[in-house]
């Protein structure tokens, strides 16, 4: 298997979302990810997720599996080692995971289709992960922004068909796994959502897969975001910006005996948004391939179907 020396270079988005729309941009169509520094998100509110991740996942197993609810999806608490397998794949992940979703007022339209939070018994989790929820929001709307720009779309375009969208923070912890160097701690997939915003890549072993077939190490800058377009957008931009397929690799060397923590926060539309094909994105060399819309709520469900989370 051949692994590229290429690397993304960090993309600051300090300034205004159209002055770095171009460069992200860039990296988004050619490679479906982009590393993203200047993101506005305070290192407080990073290390305090974090830290309230650690406790958590630090609980003995059977007090983490109160807070598993089978046959929800995964959608929210906890999910033990062995329930997520990637689509077609024929072993589960080596990881575990905790589910934070919006807390919406009481009797709001999306209820349904957007359960309740779970919140475990480690004190200051809840204010740790609902203010790492908020940020992740805030800066997604930026780089949301910044593809909307790219796109030729409004610069607002994304915010009513995100507005109280079905977002989810994922806190990950995949285990040591000293004897399984080169082994893999999730297996390759493609993300479901809008875009995903991930921190906690440091550690080495997140890979994306290149057009020529190749594996290609993400390795972002310390603080850094990964950033990655998902199915959803994939499919409104009619493949313009690819979902593209990703792993976690099992890192060689020291790093193999150490845990891998990480955050992703996958960027929903609202429930009832209709995704459908932005004409800007249809030519003559890509015609429409989804002539048939789909509310975002339909699309997620058969996917989470295939990655046998429901
Ligand atoms: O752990 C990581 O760095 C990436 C996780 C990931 O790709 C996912 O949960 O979808
Ligand atoms: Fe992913």
């Amino acid at each position: 298997m051949t692994v590229t020396a290429e690397s993304l270079s960090p993309v600051s988005i300090a300034g205004r979302p159209a002055d770095f729309s171009q460069q992200l941009m860039h990296d988004f169509r050619m490679y479906g990810f982009g590393v993203v520094t200047d993101h506005g998100i305070p290192a407080a509110t990073i290390n305090a997720a974090d830290a309230a991740a650690r406790r958590l996942f630090a609980l003995p197993d059977a007090v983490k599996r109160q807070w598993h609810l089978p046959g929800t999806g995964g959608a929210r608490g906890y999910t033990p080692f062995g329930v997520e397998a990637a689509k077609d794949a024929a072993e589960v992940d080596q990881k575990e995971f905790w589910h934070v979703g919006r807390e919406l007022p009481p009797g709001h339209r999306y209820a349904a289709d957007m359960p309740l939070n779970v919140w475990p018994e480690v004190p200051g989790f809840r204010e740790a992960a609902l203010g790492m929820f908020t940020a992740f929001e805030t800066a997604g709307a930026r780089l949301l922004e910044a593809i909307a720009i790219g796109l030729n779309l409004p610069d607002a375009f994304f915010s009513g068909p995100t507005r109280d969208g079905n977002s989810v923070l994922r806190f990950l912890h995949y285990p040591p796994q000293p004897t399984a160097p080169n082994g893999i701690r999730s297996a390759a997939h493609e993300d479901i959502n809008v875009i995903t915003l991930l921190l906690g890549a440091e550690e080495a072993g997140l890979e994306l897969l290149n057009r020529d077939g190749s594996w290609m190490p993400v390795n972002p800058p310390e603080g850094a975001l990964v950033v990655n377009i998902g199915d959803m957008l994939q499919r409104l931009t009619n493949h313009v910006l690819p979902s593209t397929t990703h792993r976690v690799a099992n890192p060689v060397g020291p790093a193999a005996s150490r845990a891998r923590y990480s955050m992703p926060f996958f960027l929903h539309f609202a429930p009832d948004y209709q995704i459908e094909t932005l004409p800007g994105c249809v030519t003559a060399a890509n015609p429409d391939r989804y002539p048939e819309g789909i509310t975002a709520n339909a699309y997620l469900l058969q996917r989470l179907r295939e990655i046998r989370l429901l």
